[in-house]
């Protein structure tokens, strides 16, 4: 069984970002929320929407009151190891279209070339 002392690493709990399976973060600590989906008053969607990420800062802007605070507990499976998961670290590291921007560059240069040699060629014509 899970305690608090047990500690989860960003990468872990941004895997727990479905509806069957989620987890939240907040200040640090880790709660899977997955059974409290249909009990939240605020909705199921603002909880989806940090599903396997930090909530720390939406959490404390609604401004969630005594009880809302206590009722964390019950959802805490521990603490969190390291810096917070955010959006960003769900998506792949590898920047997307790099290589469609290399094809771009090469295809480019692949123009540039025949280019630069038709002038050369128009400069001999005219000149020579
Ligand atoms: C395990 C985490 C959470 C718990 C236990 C929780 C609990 C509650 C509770 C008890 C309420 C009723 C109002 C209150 O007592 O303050 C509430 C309302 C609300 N919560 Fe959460 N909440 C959680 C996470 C979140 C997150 C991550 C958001 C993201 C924005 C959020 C947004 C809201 C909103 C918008 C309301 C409605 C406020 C209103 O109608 O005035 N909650 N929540």
């Amino acid at each position: 069984m899970s305690t608090d002392t047990t500690t989860y690493r960003a990468a872990e709990i941004s895997k727990h970002n479905e509806r069957s399976d989620i987890w939240i973060v907040i200040n640090g600590h880790v709660y899977d929320v997955t059974g409290f989906l249909d009990e939240h008053p605020g909705g199921e969607e603002v909880i989806l929407e940090h599903a396997g990420i930090d909530a720390s800062e939406a959490f404390e802007d609604i401004g969630h009151s005594e009880d809302a605070h206590d009722m964390l507990k019950e959802y805490l499976i521990g603490k969190l190891e390291g810096a917070p998961p955010t959006a960003a670290s769900q998506t792949k590291t590898q920047p997307e279209h790099s290589h469609l921007r290399n094809k771009q560059n090469s295809t480019s240069w692949g123009l540039l070339v025949p280019l630069a040699f038709a002038v050369v060629l128009i400069a001999y014509k005219l000149y020579a």
